[in-house]
């Protein structure tokens, strides 16, 4: 595998101080060394520097719209540098607003994606639905052909253009869906995996199914963005919107190993690892532990040896 790292301290898509460290936070778990003794070629890029944007005044409901559009569109730059050099693209966040970016920069390298939403949430809100204003809640809106006429001209956001479609998305780990994003989910027909489905046909199922669905017609490169609070609060307590009766430990893990095994995996995020959301050094200590383990099952890594 070779592989590609993006630090993205970024924290504006939400209101708690912390997010933007988890990039550096996962670097010092040791990522790059793990990854090159399990046989990587790993390149860092560094962290992306977001300037300030001044007077980022709300738009509507939306908080640090400006600061939000231009760190994506930065984020989205980088992403298509790190594939055309011929890397997987790991991106470290960061709140869930960087996907925004991620996939985009994705999607303009390698056309059609699969996109696997891995979160306790369904972070579709649009700018018009949104109960918070916090873009880490919306960023799938953005992203989605069929939602396109949803979304409002924004400053710093002419630059992005709708780039998957909802036939293409796959959710798992939902269980805190807020009522106008669940419409949206029967209303666009988008496949979800929620911690029901994962208790009813266990995680083996759950990724037989997903894959039967993402290679349901042609298959495409595949993204990962995985929110670390789609983890049970037990195994990743360290994050801004931590949800009871998540996954557990080795079911994040089989996710990871099992698009491993695809061979389409073509870039992963890992967001909301927030430091300052851990009441301990070990509540830290697992969230960014658990983050690594997870990255190092999508490159390789197997549980028997
Ligand atoms: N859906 C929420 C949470 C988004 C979490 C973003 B993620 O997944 O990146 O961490 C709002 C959640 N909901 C608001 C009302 C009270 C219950 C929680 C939102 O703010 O849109
Ligand atoms: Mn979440
Ligand atoms: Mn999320
Ligand atoms: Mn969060």
């Amino acid at each position: 595998h070779s592989v590609g790292i993006i630090g993205a301290p970024f924290s504006k898509g939400q209101q708690r101080d912390g997010v933007q460290r988890g990039a550096d936070l996962i670097r010092a778990a040791g990522l790059v060394q793990k990854l090159k003794g399990q046989g990587c070629v790993v390149k860092d890029y560094g962290n992306l520097t977001f300037e300030e944007v001044p007077n980022d005044e709300p738009i509507g409901r939306l908080k640090s719209p400006r600061a939000v559009g231009r760190a994506n569109e930065l984020l989205s730059g980088a992403v298509q540098k790190v594939k055309s050099d011929g890397n997987t693209c790991v991106m470290l966040g960061g709140d869930h607003s960087l996907a925004i970016g991620s996939i985009a920069g994705h999607a303009a390298s390698r056309h059609e994606l699969s996109v696997l939403w891995v979160d306790a949430h369904a972070d579709i809100n649009t700018p018009l639905t949104t109960p918070t204003g916090n873009i880490h809640g919306q960023p799938l809106s953005y992203l989605i052909h069929e939602l396109h006429s949803k979304i409002p001209i924004i400053p710093n956001f002419s630059w992005l253009k709708p780039c998957v479609a909802a036939k293409d998305i796959v959710y798992i780990g939902l269980r805190d869906v807020d009522p106008e994003e669940h419409y949206i989910l029967k209303y666009l027909g988008i496949k979800t995996f929620s911690m029901t489905e994962v208790d009813r046909l266990g995680i083996a199922k759950v990724m037989e199914q997903t894959c039967d669905h993402m290679f349901s017609k042609v298959k495409k490169p595949i993204h990962l963005s995985f929110d670390i609070d789609a983890l049970d609060p037990s195994v990743s307590p360290a994050t801004g919107t931590p949800v009871a009766g998540g996954l557990t430990y080795r079911e994040g893990i089989y996710i990871t190993e099992h698009i491993c095994q695809t061979g389409l995996l073509s870039a992963v995020d890992i967001v909301e690892v927030n430091p300052k959301q851990g009441t301990t050094e070990d509540e830290i200590t697992s969230t960014v532990n658990t983050a690594v383990d997870l990255l190092l099952g999508c490159f390789g890594r197997v549980r028997e040896g």
